[in-house]
């Protein structure tokens, strides 16, 4: 990747020489920051006027702009004191990824010597003084030692932009794995990592690199300090490790060996409070974290997968291009990965994702389920769907269309599946938030619940002998079944970004949906056309049951799921997302429900009080019942 390497310290650092010496070794462009400096501050500067910040700014945006003009071709040199971090803000700003920063430090005796020993120099030491004043010590920086020799300082950076990589990918599990592929594949340099469990796991990084020709430039290793030093400061490192105590625990081993401004990136399936406190945690050690939900599985992950990152925007900045480089690429060319928002927002975002996953996987169980009942066997089902998809496709079916037809022997494979259905926890979290945050998405909390009741595996079988249950012959046309999976996928949506958009009120995250909805139009488990419809819709507004082609669409297909749904009660045949889904539209269209007897129950035996419909002022009663 081009960069632009600043070279800053205080006046008399030697900052021309090395900048001069280092762009003759690199044969790349020099720019003397001095030298672009606009007629008003040479005028003053040669009045002995000192520049103040106001004088400062336009000379550091034009020093910006040449920067980021010099890496759309080449890296480059510039040479500039940096003094303040308010400054490298400027000089960095748009590019801070591609900035590499060298601080050339040393003494103010050192320096004055040095100054006050060149031929025609003299520096006061007052001047001098104030220089030392107002310097603050970046963090992010290569940090060099004036008193070595010029020579070494530049074979030091040098060394450091050759031998280095500029990012490390830790853990080479299935996602590490097809994600390092994909980071060298678009010309990074990286460092891999896996540990070595001795006489199991051993030379892991190492022989994965081998098998791998992409991989030829990148270094492998099983040893965290020696990785860590592998990396271009501030390091970039992306954790692809278990969620949970394992995040943890290699979050740990990292710390030692990591410095001020370095950054951690977890990629894995982390639960989004976990990130805040991680995030928090990192902070009070000048680390910085971001949470990046990574979707995609492991083809995903190697060819493009969709990328949900959240946390502070200017971390994000930092590793903005590597991430938004292997992320998928939506219908016009643009990255399947977007800043989605503060804290743990990245991760909530791809929490909900799998919640809708969970949801969208369960209707095509269902789908299934009522195919299967009408007699239709994997492959005459696959070619159902396979006929849907010029109407609903989505990655899901696809893949769904692939293992109906898969056959082990004389047998379709999926005959020979136990029918129990596992998982990692990420429904598990996306419905307790739901009922944290009180948003009713009840598809995803069905799905969740038909995982677990099918791991009652032999209570159901027992219970099935016992109430003789056994769903007979559905009266259904597969017309009457597409427009009932249609219907349940759009309740779908709608509960999951209604639960996004209630986390972004209730945890002041600025969340754009239309975005969110974008960045799952490629790469993730849950692509589909709908996710692409679903990008104007959200533009208008976050609740898409507002949306008049939505509407439309949910009536012309309402007397079908009302019908798909009857005959499976009827019929004894258990639909928990498809059931629930009308279920649920019944109820959000009802003007006059229920819940009047709820508030009257409540008031009774606890004189919780109630709000009356003819007292507009919204006060509260109670009433003595008995
Ligand atoms: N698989 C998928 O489809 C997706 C997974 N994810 C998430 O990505 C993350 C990684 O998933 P995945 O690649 O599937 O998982 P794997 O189980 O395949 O890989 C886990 C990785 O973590 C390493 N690891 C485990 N324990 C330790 C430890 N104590 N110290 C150091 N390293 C350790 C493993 O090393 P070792 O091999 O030595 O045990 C391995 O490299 C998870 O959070 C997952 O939820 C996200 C999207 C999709
Ligand atoms: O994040 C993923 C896909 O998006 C992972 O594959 C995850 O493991 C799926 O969840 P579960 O294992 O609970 O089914």
């Amino acid at each position: 990747m081009n960069q632009v390497i600043y070279i800053m310290g205080v006046s008399g650092c030697g900052k021309s020489t090395i900048g001069n010496l280092l762009s003759e070794a690199l044969k790349i462009p020099f720019f003397d920051g001095d030298d672009f400096h606009p007629e008003a501050n040479v005028a003053k500067m040669s009045k002995g006027i000192p520049l103040n910040d106001e004088d400062r700014f336009g000379w550091l945006q034009t020093l910006n702009e040449l920067g980021k003009k010099q890496v759309e071709n080449n890296s480059c040199v510039i040479v500039c004191s940096g003094l303040k971090q308010m400054y490298r803000d400027i000089l960095s700003k748009g590019i801070e990824s591609k900035s590499m920063w060298v601080y050339l430090s040393g003494s103010f005796n050192q320096i004055e010597e040095r100054v006050n020993k060149r031929s025609g120099h003299f520096m006061s030491s007052a001047l001098l003084q104030s220089q030392f004043d107002t310097l603050e010590e970046p963090i992010n920086a290569l940090q060099l030692d004036i008193s070595l020799k010029p020579e070494e300082i530049v074979k030091k950076i040098v060394k450091e932009l050759d031998m280095k990589s500029e990012f490390g990918l830790f853990g080479l599990g299935v996602m590490g794995k097809s994600l390092s592929r994909n980071l060298a594949q678009k010309g990074f340099n990286i460092s891999i990592f896996n540990r070595e469990v001795k006489g199991s796991e051993e030379n892991i990084a190492i022989d994965f690199k081998n098998a791998h020709s992409e991989l030829e430039k990148s270094q492998p290793f099983s040893n965290v300090e020696a990785f860590v030093n592998s990396l271009q400061i501030p390091r970039r490192i992306m954790l692809m490790v278990n969620a949970g105590k394992i995040t943890d625990m290699v979050i740990d081993d990292l710390i030692p060996y990591l410095s001020d401004g370095d950054i951690l990136i977890d990629g894995g399936n982390s639960n989004y409070l976990k990130t805040k406190e991680r995030y928090d945690y990192l902070k009070s050690k000048n680390i910085n974290f971001i949470g990046v939900g990574v979707s995609g599985g492991e083809e995903g992950a190697l060819k493009g997968p969709s990328i949900m990152p959240g946390g502070n925007k200017e971390t994000y900045e930092l590793v903005k291009p590597y991430l938004e480089g292997i992320a998928a690429k939506d219908t016009n060319g643009l990255p399947c990965c977007t800043y989605v928002g503060e804290e743990g927002s990245g991760h909530f975002v791809k929490m909900v994702h799998n919640g809708i996953e969970y949801v969208e996987m369960q209707l095509l169980a269902e789908v299934y389920t009522i195919f299967n009942t009408m007699g239709r066997n994997p492959d005459e089902i696959a070619n159902i769907l396979e006929s849907w998809k010029s109407d609903v496709d989505s990655y899901l079916l696809g893949i769904t269309v692939d293992i109906l037809r898969k056959k082990d022997g004389d047998d379709w494979l999926v005959n020979k599946i136990v029918d129990k259905a596992g998982n990692k926890g990420t429904g598990n979290w996306t419905t307790i938030a739901t009922a944290q945050l009180g948003a009713p998405s009840t598809l995803i909390a069905s799905a969740l619940f038909a995982r677990y009741t099918s791991f009652y595996k032999e209570e159901r079988c027992n219970a099935n002998e016992k109430f003789g249950i056994s769903p007979s012959e559905l009266n259904l046309n597969s017309d009457d079944v597409l427009n009932a999976y249609q219907f349940g996928r759009i309740i779908n949506h709608y509960q999951g970004l209604k639960l996004i958009s209630e986390a972004g009120k209730a945890y002041s995250w600025t969340l754009n949906l239309s975005e969110i909805a974008r960045i799952w139009t490629n790469g993730c488990i849950i692509k589909s056309d709908f996710a692409e419809a679903l990008i104007p819709v959200l533009k208008e507004d976050d609740n898409i049951l507002t949306n008049p082609s939505i509407i439309s669409q949910l009536k012309e297909l309402k007397p079908s799921i009302n019908k798909v749904v009857a005959e499976c009660i009827l019929r004894e045949l258990p639909v928990a997302c498809l059931s629930e889904s009308v279920n649920f539209l019944n109820a959000y269209t009802t003007s006059n429900s229920s819940a009047n007897i709820i508030q009257a129950q409540r008031d009774y035996f606890g004189a919780h009080t109630y709000q009356r419909i003819d007292d507009l002022s919204g006060d509260f009663h109670h009433t003595n019942w008995n």
